[in-house]
């Protein structure tokens, strides 16, 4: 018998062994995790590299064998002369058999990549897409050109659900397009056993699927059902998938193609350029009836008798606007998430048909908005990202007409937004995207816009139509940062220590030695606007020496802020931030917008050059010349905060 001394040696020995496996099996899930980070990325290189080498191929030549029926199919049943920059590419590629995502901006085309080629071979083209709405609109247009097309939602009549399944099975049907809804496919076990019976015959022609980037937690839609198309290519084999999105960051794409287990497929992207959009910031005022002052002149002097879109951010917003802007005597309807969807359709359509000039809406006015001449979309609050930022500004000039984009901005407005979304991953960051969007005074605000979708665009590509370009209006004015950094900081700790938390608006009171007299520092105040400040106290944000801390009460969340981990550095010797200093130009509110002024000859121009992107430089040479030499020159009100000339 083993003395109990002996066991608990023994008993020792296996726990020295234990500790020796433990360490073994740590290094190794280290060495597991590096070799998956290894797998993984010479994953994406692979597919990268595939998907760069489907790109090199000219999808866009003219020697397939159905080029003569897609060039009649565009003339005589789409009525069109020409493709648009990547229709082409778009269309051969998918009626060759591959799986292709076409990236093109919103009101770009993209719906012709999928329609057009459906009529070119036999068979049927399932397109898959968000929103019933948008699949009425397209059924209905296609209808109208006798394109024999159907829809199924899960709020289809019988009868109308019976058809759809049935036609799946039907080798004789004459129908060319069936749109049906992510979530009715996932949910619907006969819909899936029809289109298998459908794919047998090889009656299964092409998945579209349109709003693509809705698969993608990273998308700024996100739709649980769409992850259920991923068994699309295993289930299908031989069936092409077109993704289409105007969503181009790389992120998006990489997901949505491992989603739709399409890895390495062909990805068509067009520029996100869009020529014919004014991108403006606007000074937003602190008081609400400063801004409906603002709107109130912009729809009834420099939009007279146009029509567009206002954005906020709050349902108590779009409320309190429109009914602020239908007192001062103004035609604009309110559109929200709030609202029935029957009354919701009877303001879309009354701004379709012009009986209001405008709709004071939330974010739930968006995708499926096909109206070609909305001529502004004003931002009353910042989105919360450029990427939203560049699909809701997008509905504007649709027609390729100049169309405006103004941004109404106020540092308030951050935490407005920040205190809304700070619980998902990532959005904050976003959201400072956008806020540099809007304080950044010396950078071309499309170079802003291209350096967010990857893409570069020159000045050249501006054209004088943003408002740091216009009248090369770039400013080179910059202010030092260190000794206002080091006085911030101070603030911070002295709030601190007190335990008192500060809001953006309580440090700017301390800053300017306003408020409580305990909150404020023991130097000068600094000599410059506060509204210069508040651009500080931002740009302090984004370049992370300040973030946002988050607290709750029983009502709302409120943004603090606190020290960042960029802060540290302000009490170094050789400590240097510079911040370009914004300029608020001139804006005309009370004379017409440019676009209004355009001779015919020029509106001829500029509509021709959305239909051929390609030739987009020549064009807009001359659109330069009527767009910019037209501005009148008026002395009413202008918009000019910041003197420049001053010294800060
Ligand atoms: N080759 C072309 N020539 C002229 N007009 C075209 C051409 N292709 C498409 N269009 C027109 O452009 C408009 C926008 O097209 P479409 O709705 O397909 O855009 P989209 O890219 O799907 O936009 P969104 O992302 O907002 O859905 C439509 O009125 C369409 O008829």
């Amino acid at each position: 018998m083993p003395s109990a001394e002996d066991l608990e040696n023994e008993i020792k020995k296996v726990d020295k062994e234990l500790t020796k496996i433990d360490v073994e099996i740590r290094k190794l899930k280290k060495t597991q995790a590096q070799l998956q980070d290894r797998k993984t990325s010479l994953k994406n290189s692979l597919n990268q590299l595939k998907s760069d080498t489907l790109s090199n191929v000219d999808w866009a030549g003219t020697e397939y064998e159905w080029t003569q029926d897609v060039d009649n199919t565009l003339r005589n049943i789409f009525n069109l002369d020409s493709f648009r920059p990547q229709q082409l590419s778009a269309i051969n590629s998918t009626l060759s058999g591959q799986h292709s995502i076409v990236v093109m901006p919103t009101g770009a085309g993209k719906s012709l990549c999928y329609q057009l080629p459906a009529l070119v071979k036999p068979g049927i083209t399932i397109v898959i897409s968000p929103l019933v709405s948008l699949m009425e609109d397209q059924v209905r247009s296609l209808k109208n050109r006798n394109i024999p097309a159907m829809l199924m939602t899960s709020s289809s009549p019988k009868e109308e659900t019976q058809a759809a399944l049935n036609l799946l099975k039907d080798k004789d049907t004459k129908i060319k397009l069936l749109y049906v809804t992510p979530e009715r496919l996932a949910k619907s076990k006969r819909f899936m056993s029809n289109l298998q019976k459908c794919h047998a015959d090889g009656r299964l022609q092409r998945f579209a699927i349109d709003e693509v980037h809705c698969c993608s937690q990273w998308g700024h839609d996100f739709r649980p059902d769409y992850k259920f198309l991923g068994i699309l290519s295993n289930m299908f084999q031989n069936v092409p998938i077109l993704g289409l999105t105007a969503t181009a960051t790389s992120h998006v794409l990489t997901d949505v193609q491992k989603i739709l287990n399409i890895p390495g497929c062909l990805i068509i992207k067009s520029t996100f350029n869009r020529p014919n959009l004014f991108y403006k910031i606007l000074e937003k005022p602190s008081s609400q009836e400063d801004c409906l002052n603002i709107l109130e002149k912009l729809l009834k002097y420099r939009y007279k008798n146009e029509t567009g879109i206002i954005y906020t951010n709050s349902i108590k917003d779009s409320e309190e606007l429109a009914s602020g802007l239908r007192k001062k005597g103004l035609k604009v309807g309110c559109y929200h998430a709030n609202m029935e969807a029957e009354d919701r359709s009877k303001v879309h359509l009354k701004w379709h048909d012009k009986h209001y000039q405008a709709i004071v809406a939330t974010v739930a006015f968006g995708m499926g908005i096909d109206k070609p001449d909305v001529r502004f979309v004003i931002h009353h609050t910042i989105s919360k990202s450029m990427e939203n930022y560049y699909q809701e500004s997008g509905r504007a000039g649709r027609d390729g007409l100049r169309a405006e984009c103004v941004t109404l901005y106020r540092m308030q407005d951050i935490f407005k937004i920040s205190s809304m979304v700070f619980s998902s991953v990532g959005v904050l960051g976003h959201l400072y995207g956008m806020v540099k969007y809007c304080i950044t005074g010396n950078i071309c605000r499309r170079k802003l816009i291209a350096e967010h979708f990857n893409e570069d665009w020159g000045s050249d590509d501006c054209n004088q139509m943003c408002d740091v370009c216009f009248e090369n209006n770039i400013n080179t004015k910059e202010i030092r940062l260190e000794s206002h950094c080091r006085t911030i900081s101070s603030i911070l700790d002295y709030a601190d220590q007190q335990d008192v938390k500060l809001t953006a608006q309580k440090l700017l009171d301390a800053w300017f030695l306003k408020g409580p007299v305990n909150l404020r520092h023991k130097g000068k105040s600094p000599d410059i606007p506060r509204i210069l400040g508040e651009d500080i106290i931002a740009f302090l944000l984004v370049e992370n020496y300040l973030v946002e801390d988050f607290h709750f009460t029983a009502y709302s969340t409120i943004s603090y802020i606190k020290k960042g981990p960029n802060i540290d550095f302000a009490q170094d010797s050789d400590f240097v931030l510079n911040m370009p200093v914004r300029r608020y130009t001139a804006f005309e509110l009370e004379s017409r917008a440019p676009s209004c002024t355009l001779d015919k000859d020029s509106i001829k121009t500029t509509s021709q050059s959305l239909n051929s992107y390609n030739d987009e430089k020549n064009k807009t040479d001359s659109k330069k010349r009527t767009m910019n030499g037209s501005v009148p020159k008026s002395k009413k009100t202008k918009l000019i905060i910041i003197d420049d000339d001053s010294d800060y």
